[in-house]
């Protein structure tokens, strides 16, 4: 079944949870997409899990539509959603929707997340106007991270707390589709899906999201940089490739492979004439 804005607004209202997982390039989208998960988040994590940088701030938008473009042509029925990189929207609500409509129209996403409560409300509802949807996404947002001083889990004072509930419901206001909390407590994030109409998707925030959304090469331990707290690992495909790597390069010093079955035959009377 085809996942829209619509169908996972309605899983909320049946109490039906929603999945996400992240994907950067055409043959994991068709995987994860066949799997039958509700959402595939191009995230700004590329920069970190694909391309190697420390954090998330000097991805760009030609990064992010290159890779959008390729994950939308493996998907045929996930909701695809590409993360605003870095600079991207903060510098004005008419940036904001331009890249909107250029993550949309020229990386064919479906909708578009940003990292940010009541100070970005102008921009959901420009991008919105725009028939853009947007995901909003609270709590740690990763491109805030030189102004929190490092990836460091939001919202555990009273007064972050209740600023993060009004934050959510200022951008559901504003017109956002769903909401990522990210490193959030879950009691207050069970709180902010019990006050809000749309879908929250957590990582980091508890069972009691509507939703859940991991890096793949998280869960599936194929990066070793570091293991934040919330991942769980659903299977050990980085030692799987490994192995498989160091078979392959076994088997060439060994002459085994390529064998017969691998090769293409001509005729030896053809070769016969070249010697
Ligand atoms: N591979 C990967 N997985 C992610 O989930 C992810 C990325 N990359 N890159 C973009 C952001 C950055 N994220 C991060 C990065 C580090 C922590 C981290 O170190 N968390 C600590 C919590 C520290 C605290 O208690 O405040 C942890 O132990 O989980 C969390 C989220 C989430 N996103
Ligand atoms: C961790 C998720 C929510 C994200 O924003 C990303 O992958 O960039
Ligand atoms: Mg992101």
């Amino acid at each position: 079944m085809k996942n829209t804005v619509v169908t996972i607004r309605e899983a909320k209202e049946r109490g039906e949870k929603v999945t996400m997982l992240t994907a950067y390039d055409y043959s994991m989208a068709k995987l994860i997409d066949e799997a039958g998960i509700n959402m595939i988040l191009v995230g700004d994590s590329l920069g970190m899990v694909m391309l190697g940088y420390e954090d998330t701030l000097s991805v760009t938008m030609e990064d992010m539509i290159h890779h959008t473009s390729a994950v939308a042509r493996g998907v045929k029925n996930a909701l695809v959603v590409a993360d605003m990189p870095f600079m991207s929207y903060q510098t004005s609500v008419y940036d904001a929707v331009l890249n909107a409509g250029r993550l949309m129209k020229e990386g064919r996403a479906q909708a578009v997340k940003l990292e940010g409560g009541r100070e970005f409300a102008d921009h959901i509802r420009a991008i919105t106007a725009a028939s853009i949807p947007v995901v909003a996404h609270l709590g740690l947002t990763p491109q805030s991270l030189n102004a929190f001083g490092g990836f460091k889990v939001q919202g555990k004072s009273e007064a972050a707390a209740r600023k993060l509930l009004e934050d959510a419901q200022i951008v559901e206001e504003a017109g956002a589709v769903a909401i990522v909390l990210e490193c959030v407590p879950a009691k207050l994030a069970k709180l902010v899906t019990e006050k809000l109409h749309i879908p929250t998707i957590g990582i980091g925030a508890g069972a009691d999201c509507d939703g859940q959304v991991l890096v793949y090469q998280d869960m599936l331990s194929m990066f070793g940089d570091f293991k934040p707290k919330f991942v769980k690992r659903f299977g050990e495909v980085g030692a799987a490739m490994k192995e498989a790597f160091q078979n392959y390069s076994e088997e060439v010093k060994a002459g085994t492979f390529p064998a017969p079955e691998h090769t293409f035959k001509i005729d030896d009377d053809v070769i016969e004439k070249l010697y």
